[in-house]
């Protein structure tokens, strides 16, 4: 074994590709959608590297053309989980004992394939799947996927440099030791790059890993697992477990060797998990690690120093990419009566202009919403503010789930700002505005740090320094991530470490240092050379 302390590669993002008509990517692109398509996926359980097939099913549909079946996965219950379980702490007697350069190694090659001969087949599965624009896929699953990979790697070893100070006569060292028992990663059906992260991050560090990804995302969320078992991911180091929510998740959280839990997802199902380990910890060896990436109401919030045109591209790309389901997505705006005018009349005009359908045409700039119950819900908001005297619809509003789930972008406008759609989140591409006089800047502002539970990411327009400024103290605590003069989505590994607080998660920033830190449990070893060899100080003696 080598007893070398290497460097590892400096960390630089994954470039974000044009897909330009004729270009070689765009073709692999179109033709990883046709193999794609082609075959219906049977997608089993993999526990300790064994596929698992439990003939408790559930399908996986294309959001944009719903009738589309691309997958039938099989569904874990208990019996699944405890294998799981045994499954990983077997595995873990090797991994957490195998030199960090072999397990990271295995992380890099994984980044490799996925920014090189996997990349098509990645995104064209997140678009199938998770009805993303080529555009959306390609910062999801290339960019955003190899990026966590690499610099996950990148700051586990800065932290492992990360050691005491020693005095003349000993040495003082770190021993960064993964947890005791198994992480659950638990991933939500919006980012293909999130479930990976959730999944690797703690596995990264030397942990093994149960991973329930959301089961509207199991078809690219599969394509990841086998991602990782190419790049030469050892059996049994995370294991992959789809499955209703609540069964899986009873199963493993009732089991003492939890030792984490990563989740990103809903707050209320968070609130739940967290709920339920604090009743039991009795029963765990350790006190688990939480850490859950949740819900926003995100704001845009101008001031009449704004530069118009900006701020009507920022709503429209904030509030509608991806179909508003980024947790990211800008829902509630706060605008000056001065400025409001000119943003109707270009927000009208630009919005009419917007493409929206099946994501396979390269034209359009909006896919489909995830699935019925999301179609269900968001409709039902639409249809709250369309029958309420206090709301208007003046851009959108028609929704149409013959084909896919489609919703057009619509903004609403409010008297009250505490209209429930400025307050609740929505999770699609609806965003209500409040107009505010504008000598009333500074209420607002206290308005609209008071108005939601969450704190996940707000973004402040103005070109007054003194506004700005102003802005940004007021709205201290509400954003993990808060933006000026640009829009409240988009953040990228490396330069806008993610997460939000209040009812928005533990903000332990996917992608950083701050969240590896979580599936580190040091050990500080002391050697003594100097050795004591009479109990009494000298001062005690007479
Ligand atoms: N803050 C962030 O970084 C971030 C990122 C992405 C998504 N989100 C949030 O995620 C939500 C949308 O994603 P979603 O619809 O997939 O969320 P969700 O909460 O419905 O599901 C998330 C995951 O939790 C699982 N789950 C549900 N009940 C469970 C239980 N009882 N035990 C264990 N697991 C359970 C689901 O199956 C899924 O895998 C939004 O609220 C969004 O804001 C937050
Ligand atoms: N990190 C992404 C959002 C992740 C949640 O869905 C962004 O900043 O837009």
């Amino acid at each position: 074994m080598s007893n070398s302390m290497s460097k590892v590669m400096e960390f630089e993002n994954e470039k974000i590709l044009e897909y330009l008509p004729g270009s070689r990517e765009r073709e692999e692109l179109k033709k990883a959608l046709k193999d794609l398509k082609e075959e219906i996926l049977e997608i089993p359980l993999i526990i300790g590297g064994r596929e698992i097939r439990t003939e408790n099913t559930g399908q996986c549909i294309m959001p944009h053309d719903n009738k589309k079946v691309i997958a039938k996965y099989h569904m874990a219950d208990e019996a699944e989980v405890k294998m799981a379980v045994n499954a990983a702490l077997e595995a873990k007697k090797d991994w957490e004992r195998l030199p960090w350069e072999h397990r990271a190694a295995i992380f890099m090659r994984a980044a490799e394939l996925a920014s090189g001969s996997w990349r098509a087949k990645l995104n064209a599965a997140t678009m199938l799947c998770q009805s993303k624009t080529f555009i959306q896929a390609e910062i999801d699953s290339a960019c955003e996927l190899t990026d966590f990979l690499r610099y996950n790697v990148r700051c586990l070893y800065e932290l492992y440099g990360e050691q005491p100070m020693s005095l003349k006569g000993s040495w003082n060292r770190t021993e960064y030791r993964p947890l005791e028992g198994f992480v659950f990663a638990v991933s939500p059906f919006n980012f293909t790059a999130i479930g990976c992260n959730l999944a690797a991050a703690p596995a990264i560090s030397g942990n093994v890993v149960l991973w329930k990804p959301a089961s509207n995302a199991v078809y690219s969320a599969y394509m990841v697992f086998k991602l990782l078992q190419e790049a030469g991911l050892p059996d049994g180091v995370i294991n992959f477990i789809p499955g209703k929510g609540g069964n899986v998740g009873d199963a493993v959280l009732a089991d003492e060797n939890l030792a984490g839990i990563h989740f990103t997802g809903s707050t209320e199902v968070f609130r739940d998990m967290w709920k339920t380990v604090g009743n039991r910890l009795d029963l765990y060896r350790t006190f688990p690690r939480l850490v859950g990436e949740t819900g926003g109401k995100n704001y845009i919030f101008a001031h009449s120093s704004a530069d118009v045109e900006a701020l009507t591209a920022s709503i429209i790309r904030g509030a509608f990419e991806y179909q508003g389901q980024k947790c990211s997505a800008a829902s509630r705006g706060y605008i000056p009566k001065s400025l409001w005018p000119e943003l109707k009349g270009r927000l009208i005009e630009e919005l009419g202009t917007i493409k929206a359908g099946n994501v396979e045409d390269f034209n359009n700039f909006m896919g489909a919403v995830i699935d019925r119950h999301s179609f269900n819900a968001i409709k039902g908001y639409i249809d709250y503010a369309r029958d309420s005297v206090e709301a208007e619809i003046i851009s959108g509003g028609n929704c149409d789930d013959s084909v896919g789930y489609f919703i057009e972008p619509t903004v609403i406008v409010v008297k009250d700002p505490h209209f429930k759609t400025m307050e609740e989140e929505i999770f699609g591409p609806v965003v209500t505005l409040y107009i505010y006089e504008d000598k009333a800047f500074e209420d607002t502002l206290e308005l609209c740090g008071k108005t939601s539970q969450y704190g996940l990411t707000g973004a402040i327009f103005g070109r007054d320094r003194y506004a700005l400024v102003k802005m940004e103290e007021e709205l201290m605590h509400t954003a993990g991530n808060f933006y000026i003069n640009d829009k409240p989505t988009g953040a990228v590994v490396g330069q806008q470490p993610f997460g939000g607080s209040r009812a928005s998660g533990t903000n332990d920033k996917a992608g950083s240092k701050l969240n590896m830190l979580r599936w580190i449990c040091p050990r500080v070893i002391k050697e003594n050379f100097d050795y004591v060899l009479d109990y009494r100080y000298e001062n005690n003696i007479e």
